[in-house]
Parts: structure tokens; sequence; C-alpha cells
């Protein structure tokens, strides 16, 4: 199996600390990795690292074996990103923004017209960005990752702020592009990796604490979320 994603060693120093601790993982096309971690553990430094918007400190990350610092606009091509938060230009319409992003991305309205639709958004695509509650927003932004069907997600808390059927929705539609796609996923939301996630990787304090599937974390009949307590509160301790 070819990774599309590959990252190793990579490291992120603020100053006299370390946020990001030599990490190394690799995602293949399949793989939905739920990317778990306490508040501060390093997961949207990481994503940001990898998506291009932040430079390492120390390792690699490629996208479709494009080094995302040596070969930035290629390794690009390959990837959509949903940042956290909710999408800039908040004074546009959901359509313009989208159809301003599908111009720097080089696709067309069709594109545009897809992603509205994956992503339910045709209701409210004449409304200002900044006037949408906090789940239309987020499906915003993940319309944009999605414009240019690209091979590799790199997703930060997708279902952030989302009403249990929008939750339910994105979830759904994450499962469907699964099989063509290589996929991280970052979330707070433990049931979300087992509901949707091959693969989990728990951080904290910038390292990898565990790496393996679902099913492998509560082999013993603890539930994940006493899995996430041990290995996150050992590691703070
Ligand atoms: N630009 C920055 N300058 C200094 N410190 C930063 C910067 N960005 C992040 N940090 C620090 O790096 C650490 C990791 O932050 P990061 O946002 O990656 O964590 P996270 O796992 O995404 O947390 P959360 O679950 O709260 O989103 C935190 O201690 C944070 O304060």
């Amino acid at each position: 199996m070819t990774a599309l994603i590959e990252i190793e060693g990579l490291t992120k120093r603020f100053g006299g600390f370390t946020a990001v601790d030599g990490v190394s993982f690799t995602v293949a096309r399949g793989e939905v990795v739920g990317f778990l971690g306490p508040n501060g553990a390093g997961k949207s430094t990481t994503m940001r690292m990898l998506a291009g918007f932040m430079l390492p400190s120390a390792g690699t990350a490629r996208i479709c074996g494009e080094d995302v610092v040596e070969r930035p606009v290629a390794a690009k091509r390959h990837l959509g990103f949903l940042p956290e938060g909710a999408p800039t230009y908040p004074e546009m319409a959901v359509e313009d923004f989208l159809r301003f992003c599908a111009r720097i991305r080089g696709v067309g309205r069709a594109e545009v017209a897809r992603a509205m639709a994956l992503t339910q958004l045709e209701g409210v695509r004449l409304q200002p960005i900044e006037t949408l509650s906090k789940g239309f927003k987020r499906r915003v932004g993940l319309a944009q990752s999605l414009l240019h069907d690209p091979p590799v997600l790199v997703l930060d808390e997708p279902t952030d702020g989302l009403d249990p059927n929008q939750k339910h929705e994105v979830r759904a539609l994450i499962r469907e592009m699964a099989p063509q796609k290589a996929i991280i996923i970052s979330t707070h939301i433990l049931e979300e990796v087992g509901a949707l996630c091959t693969r989990a990787i728990i951080i904290a304090r910038g390292r990898v604490l565990a790496d393996a599937t679902p099913a492998e974390l509560v082999a013993d009949g603890r539930s994940m979320d006493e899995v996430f307590r041990e290995l996150t509160m050992r590691d703070a301790a």
C-alpha cells in the first residue's frame, strides 16, 4: 500500500518550548486516521505543518511524495485542508467565497456546485459567512477543502460545533470518500474514532503515545475513554 501522507521526525519549537516532538507516521489510501490528544497536545500544529501553513523546526512531511517545504505548490495540489475555526473573508457570501477559492485552485463552477451539494450548503449559498451558525461555517470550510477533489484530506476537528444530525452527515460524507483518499481528522470526540476511523494516533506533549486500530486500543476490554485517560494522564504525571 503506497502511503499518501509520510511524516518523519516532525518537530516544532516555539522558542524553548517543543510543541511537536519527533512525530512520525504514514497514512495510506483508504485509511481514516483519528488524531487524538488533550488540549495543547500538538495536533493542530502537526496538521498545520503537514498542510504547509507552518514551517517545521525539524523533520519532513510529504503529501503524495511531494515535500511540503521543498515543493509546497505541488504538495498543496494533492491536499484539502480544513483549519481550526471559521473560514476567512467572513463578509463574503458562501457561494462567492467558494468560487473565489475555486479560482485559486484552478477549478470551475461545477466543482463549487458539487462541493456545496456534498456539504449541504445550497440553502445558504447567498448568505454572508459571518451570519451563519458555527456548524454552517464549519461546513463552508469543509466544502473549500473538497473543491479540487484531493486524494489527501487533513481535517482539524471537522465536526466541531455541528449538531448531532450535522455530525452524522459529515461522518457519512467522510466515510463515503474514504476508500479513494487518505484522511486525517483531529477530534475530541472519542466515539467518533470507533464510528469513523480505521486507525487512531494518540499524542500528548507533542509525542505519539499510541498508533493502532480502534479495536486494538480497546482489545483488553477497556473503553476508548479509559485508554485515552490512562495514556495521556500517565504522560502528564
Ligand atoms: N504560534 C505559537 N506560538 C507559541 N506557542 C504555540 C503556537 N501555536 C501553538 N503553540 C503551543 O503549542 C502547543 C500545541 O498547540 P496545538 O494547538 O497544536 O494543540 P492541539 O493539540 O491542537 O490543542 P487543542 O486540542 O486545544 O486544539 C500548545 O501549548 C500551544 O500553546
